[in-house]
């Protein structure tokens, strides 16, 4: 996505597609006040200024096997220099789905451990108010020492859900492992985060 016009086309497409404005603001990767404000936009009304949000496109990365390894390998070399000073050892990575799967794949075969699956809800009301699930398909978390793996951390509901349904489980989250820290955060959920990219506002 290269500017904003190009944002604004997107998001009218979407909406004209019968998606909802939490589900473009997954798709776009921008909070839903940015969405709201994008279809507003597109009306050529509006006066508020734009809401201070950073759209994220990695499909540069997305589209070929090899990036995704050597993006996943950056991501183990952070995660277990992390993990090194605690001391502690990993059961499992989990992927969020759909984007952070493959990431999560390449990383569970390059540590050799375990590797499970957590189905995001794809809301229409908000993230608060509905929770995903582990899919049955893959590794069972219960018990085990988690690495939580996603492609981008906007607001940190998605991540802070999975760690939370993990500790419910007897599980322990030790890692959270992204591309794109929105949030600038060393720690999500009590949980701490490595991210290849930080986005840190000046203004
Ligand atoms: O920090 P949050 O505000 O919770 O947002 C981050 C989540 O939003 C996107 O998920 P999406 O549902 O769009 O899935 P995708 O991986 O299919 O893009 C992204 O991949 C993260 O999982």
């Amino acid at each position: 996505m290269k500017n904003i016009e190009e944002l604004i086309l997107k998001a009218v497409e979407l909406q004209s597609n019968g998606l909802v404005t939490g589900q473009i603001a997954n798709e776009l990767n921008v909070s839903r006040e940015t969405v709201t404000w994008l279809l507003t936009r597109s009306k050529k009304d509006v006066v508020a200024p734009a809401p201070k949000d950073i759209s994220v496109t990695w499909n540069s990365v997305g589209q070929s096997s090899y990036r995704l390894r050597c993006i996943s390998q950056a991501l183990c070399d952070m995660v277990i220099e992390k993990l090194e000073r605690t001391q502690q050892d990993a059961d499992l990575v989990i992927g969020i789905g759909l984007s952070g799967i493959p990431i999560a794949t390449m990383m569970a075969e390059e540590l050799q451990i375990d590797f499970a699956i957590f189905h995001d809800y794809d809301d229409q009301k908000g993230k608060t108010h509905q929770r995903g699930i582990f899919s049955r398909n893959f590794a069972d978390v219960d018990g085990k020492k988690c690495i939580i793996v996603d492609d981008v951390v906007s607001s940190g509901a998605t991540v802070t859900d999975v760690a939370e349904q993990l500790r419910e489980v007897g599980a322990t989250p030790i890692a959270v492992a992204v591309i794109v820290d929105k949030m600038n955060a060393d720690m999500i959920a009590n949980v701490p985060m490595s991210s290849l990219f930080r986005i840190t506002r000046v203004d």
